[in-house]
């Protein structure tokens, strides 16, 4: 049996399996030019350990799309020297993740660059809760990069949210797994846990936010929030989360009141006095960012013409109609 996709690089390694670069072996059939045909990131797991994939998928499938969310082309199994594999087919980021922007850029961003970043992850996060679903593992590795839609304006990035593996239903009861460095019942990762989540295991949406505001601290001070603390060992780091009080989170000077309040609101202690991804969006750290940029870049999307919408699908048989992906 011929393999539906053309492997072209490999992306890394996650928890659950490996991430590709790939092509469709139908579309490149059909086009006869490589360069005619959309690369995409294919998530693959052995077909026998793939529950946290087809989990993924499930998440996937109930958010349906939003802009501030990775796009998910379908799912399916293929069969490689007579191996089964389970598939999760993504858009393909071409910017990495933000732990390697970050990293590229080494140090502070501007405010008002941090501020249009964060609009666009809370749009993602509001949609995410709002369809009654809990992130649970927000980090700046979790978050993919692509270039802006309408290009050569002031940021030429969008910010999206990606690996929902860890994802939970609110309220459901939360099986997070003993951490066996901290001893703790963990989801999701330390060092952007909120202190309910290390110190009860409470794993809901204000959890989100908090990540949200570890992930934009990062951004404005160019150090992750515990970063005094790397040498610390897990169990002592979350012994400090999980007393954390509001009043040992301290601000240098240059930055603005705007963002020294809104992370403020993120990095609350207590998880029911956290500002909600609907409120942080319209504080005015937001607002005013957005205020000050042109209105392709201000979120609100112009309609492209000519693109043609993948519709979601279960499985990739692809059909005659080599643009699309049905079920
Ligand atoms: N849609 C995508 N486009 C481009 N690169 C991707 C895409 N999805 C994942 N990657 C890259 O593949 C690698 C593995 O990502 P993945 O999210 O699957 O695992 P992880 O978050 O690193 O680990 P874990 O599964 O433990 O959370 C990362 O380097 C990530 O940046």
């Amino acid at each position: 049996m011929a393999s539906l996709w053309v492997k072209r690089k490999f992306l890394g390694n996650g928890s659950y399996g490996k991430v590709f670069l790939a092509q469709s072996t139908a579309l490149l059939a059909y086009y006869k030019s490589p360069a005619l045909v959309p690369f995409v990131a294919l998530k693959s797991c052995l077909a026998s350990r793939s529950s946290s994939l087809r989990l993924e998928r499930d998440v996937f499938r109930e958010l349906g799309g939003c802009d501030g969310i990775v796009k998910c082309f379908g799912s399916g199994v293929s069969v490689e020297n007579g191996v089964e594999y389970f598939d999760l087919v993504l858009e393909y980021a071409p910017g990495g993740s933000l732990e390697q922007l970050l990293r590229f850029r080494g140090g502070r961003m501007p405010e008002l660059e941090v501020g249009c970043y964060t609009r666009m992850l809370l749009k993602g996060l509001s949609h995410v809760h709002g369809k009654g679903w809990v992130h649970c593992d927000l980090k700046p590795a979790n978050i993919l990069v692509f270039p802006s839609k309408h290009g050569g304006g002031v940021f030429k990035c969008s910010l999206k949210l990606a690996d929902f593996g860890s994802a939970k239903r609110g309220g459901e009861i939360s099986c997070g797994f003993v951490d066996p460095c901290s001893g703790r019942k963990n989801r999701g990762t330390l060092l952007y846990s909120s202190p309910e989540s290390v110190a009860f295991g409470e794993h809901e949406a204000p959890m989100d936010v908090w990540a949200l505001g570890c992930i934009v601290f990062e951004m404005l001070i160019g150090k992750g929030m515990w970063s005094n603390y790397r040498r610390f060992s897990a169990r002592v780091l979350g012994d400090l989360i999980a007393g954390y009080q509001d009043s040992g989170l301290i601000f240098c000077d240059d930055l603005s009141a705007n963002a020294e309040d809104f992370l403020r609101k993120c990095l609350t202690r207590s998880a029911e006095e956290r500002w909600t991804a609907d409120q942080l969006l319209e504080h005015p750290f937001i607002t005013e960012s957005c205020k000050m940029l042109p209105l392709s870049q201000s979120g609100q999307t112009p309609k492209i013409m000519g693109y043609r919408r993948i519709p979601f699908s279960s499985s990739f048989v692809v059909s005659n109609n080599p643009s699309v992906f049905v079920n």
